[in-house]
């Protein structure tokens, strides 16, 4: 799929929020990707993942193992690419802040893909890439739906972005004044009491 043809999912799907957005990072953007109205459509999501799965299996040597999704936003993305490439997906979900497996055994030498939705720092990625490197998995490559930073995120395996679509981020002591005239909502689930 084109960068264009998967950015008009996501405006079909009303999922492309304009305001004032508190990120996982930290960060302030006044682009939010809701992929979660995407999600919501089976047909869409299935068409997104089965050309993420398409560009995993011609960019990774070897069989793979599992995928993996970082919870919550990649439960759904991650099912479905691994629907496409015929092996199991399993999720990361975190326990006092920290992303593990909690609900899985996974032998040690394990090849896996992890599958995520959306990329803006890469940090959420490197914390599932330590998550899996501790019980001893081999991560072979990390894949997305959107890359907002447009490659300029260091995940420390190499990022299959089924598009890249580079969005403003600033941190919170540098908002443009636009953005500081609006109230900040963060919709991800870090840091959720
Ligand atoms: O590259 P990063 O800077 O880490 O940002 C991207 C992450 O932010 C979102 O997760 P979030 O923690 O907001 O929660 P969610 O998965 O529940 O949406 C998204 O699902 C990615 O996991
Ligand atoms: O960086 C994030 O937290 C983030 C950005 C975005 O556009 N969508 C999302 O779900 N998370
Ligand atoms: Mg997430």
């Amino acid at each position: 799929m084109s960068v264009d043809e998967v950015l008009d999912v996501f405006r079909e799907a009303g999922a492309i929020l304009e305001g004032h957005f508190i990120l996982t990072s930290g960060l302030r953007s006044p682009v939010f990707l809701q992929k979660a109205r995407v999600f919501m459509h089976a047909d869409k999501t299935e068409r997104l993942c089965r050309a993420l799965a398409q560009r995993i299996r011609s960019e990774t040597d070897g069989a793979i193992d599992y995928v993996v999704g970082p919870a919550v936003g990649g439960l759904i993305p991650a099912y479905e690419t691994s629907r496409h490439l015929g092996v199991p997906a399993v999720w990361v979900e975190r326990e006092d802040g920290k992303f593990r497996l909690r609900r899985f055994e996974m032998e040690p030498g394990a090849k896996v893909v992890i599958v995520e939705d959306i990329v803006t720092t890469g940090l959420s990625i490197r914390e599932t890439v330590e998550a899996l490197r501790q019980i001893g998995a081999e991560v072979v490559a990390a894949a997305c739906i959107i890359d907002r930073s447009a490659g300029k995120a260091d995940i420390g395996v190499p990022l299959i972005a089924l598009a890249e679509y580079e969005v403003p981020a600033y941190s919170a002591d540098n908002l443009p004044p636009e953005l500081s005239a609006i109230p900040p909502v963060k919709p991800g689930s870090r840091n959720l009491g």
